[in-house]
């Protein structure tokens, strides 16, 4: 079917004028549009990325560039993050982070303090998702089938012997899932399985509660928006052996939790540190 050319100016001024109006009358439409802007970007970076991560090959070394490439995007969504206690990170030997897990915006944390030399652990589909799979791949990422926990437990065991011959770090969610809930789910134990068998340091990261700018079961992303991160103190793991995991677990998991409703401002946790000027999270920790 021909169109009259000037038929084409006006579709797509239709069009713009349609996505205008639901840009300015739907915070739903305003999620949605932010979040696909958000994985459209990250795909775009990660093209970026993949050829000059290829230069190198599968290497950790690669994480600083996915990093580098990264760490601008808290600015897209005025998003204000707040680090506090990195100087908690053991400065050369390798250890396990821990963090909560509420989303895909979690990757902005992420960036603002991933140490050098550590690499996530993430879900095997990441690895299908296009330009940003084959980008996390290239940085050495760890894939894990959660599908299979066998499979899943002889990675992490391999990982426990990578963390000490080629002086690595790693990063996981033992949420094993991502939390749009507030607080946190229960802990998977692979992570701490992981510490102890390597006998690493622990070290927890809380980021607090995005529910005043975000919230995926409301379609809600404002702007501006403000997330502190918290690093903690290292746990030890010297001389712990796998029966004390599930203990090790727990202690760990209710000191991050007692931090995430310091920190948080949505009024589920409290989060004063953040509201009042001179508040608990003014002090450097
Ligand atoms: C520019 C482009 C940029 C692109 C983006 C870049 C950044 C990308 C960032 C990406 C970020 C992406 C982020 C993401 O993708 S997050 C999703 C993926 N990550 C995770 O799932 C990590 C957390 N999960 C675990 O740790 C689980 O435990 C695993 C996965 C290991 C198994 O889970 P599963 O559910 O299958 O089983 P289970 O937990 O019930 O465990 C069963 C039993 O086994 C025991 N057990 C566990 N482990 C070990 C062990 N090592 N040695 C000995 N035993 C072990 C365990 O204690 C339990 O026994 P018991 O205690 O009940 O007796
Ligand atoms: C040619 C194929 C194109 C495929 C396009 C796929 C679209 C994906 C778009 C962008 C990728 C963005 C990567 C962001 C990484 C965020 C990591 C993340 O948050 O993973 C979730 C995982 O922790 C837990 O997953 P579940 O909560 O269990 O689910």
């Amino acid at each position: 079917m021909e169109l009259w050319p000037g038929a084409w100016t006006a579709l797509l001024l239709l069009l713009l004028l349609l996505l205008s109006t639901l840009w300015f009358c739907s915070s739903s439409a305003k999620y949605f549009f932010k979040m696909a802007f958000y994985n459209g970007w990250i795909l775009f970076l990660a093209i970026l990325a993949i050829p000059v991560c290829a230069v190198r090959g599968r290497n950790v070394e690669n994480m600083k560039i996915l990093r580098l490439l990264l760490l601008h995007v808290k600015y897209l969504y005025g998003i204000r993050v707040e680090v506090r206690g990195a100087h908690h990170f053991p400065p050369t030997q390798p250890y396990v982070v821990v963090s909560n897990h509420q989303s895909s915006l979690d990757l902005l944390g992420m960036m603002e303090v991933l140490p050098d030399r550590c690499v996530p652990i993430a879900k095997r589909e990441l690895l299908w998702a296009g330009s940003a799979g084959l980008a996390c791949w290239l940085a050495g990422i760890i894939f894990i089938d959660r599908k299979r926990t066998g499979d899943a437990i002889s990675v992490m065991s391999e990982v426990a012997q990578t963390l000490l011959t080629q002086d690595v770090r790693v990063w996981v969610f033992p949420e094993g899932t991502r939390n749009h809930n507030g607080s946190m789910l229960p802990f998977k134990r692979g992570a701490f399985h992981l510490a102890v068998q390597a006998q690493v340091p622990i070290v927890p990261i809380v980021m607090s509660s995005y529910q005043d700018f975000y919230s995926k079961k409301e379609r809600r992303f404002t702007s501006p928006g403000r997330c502190q991160v918290r690093v903690l103190p290292p746990v030890p793991t010297e001389g712990l052996t796998p029966d004390d995991v599930p203990a090790l677990a727990d202690s760990v998991r209710h000191s991050m939790l007692t931090i995430f409703r310091e920190i948080s401002t949505d009024g589920l946790g409290g989060g004063d540190c953040l509201k009042k000027p001179g508040g608990a999270g003014e002090a450097r920790l």
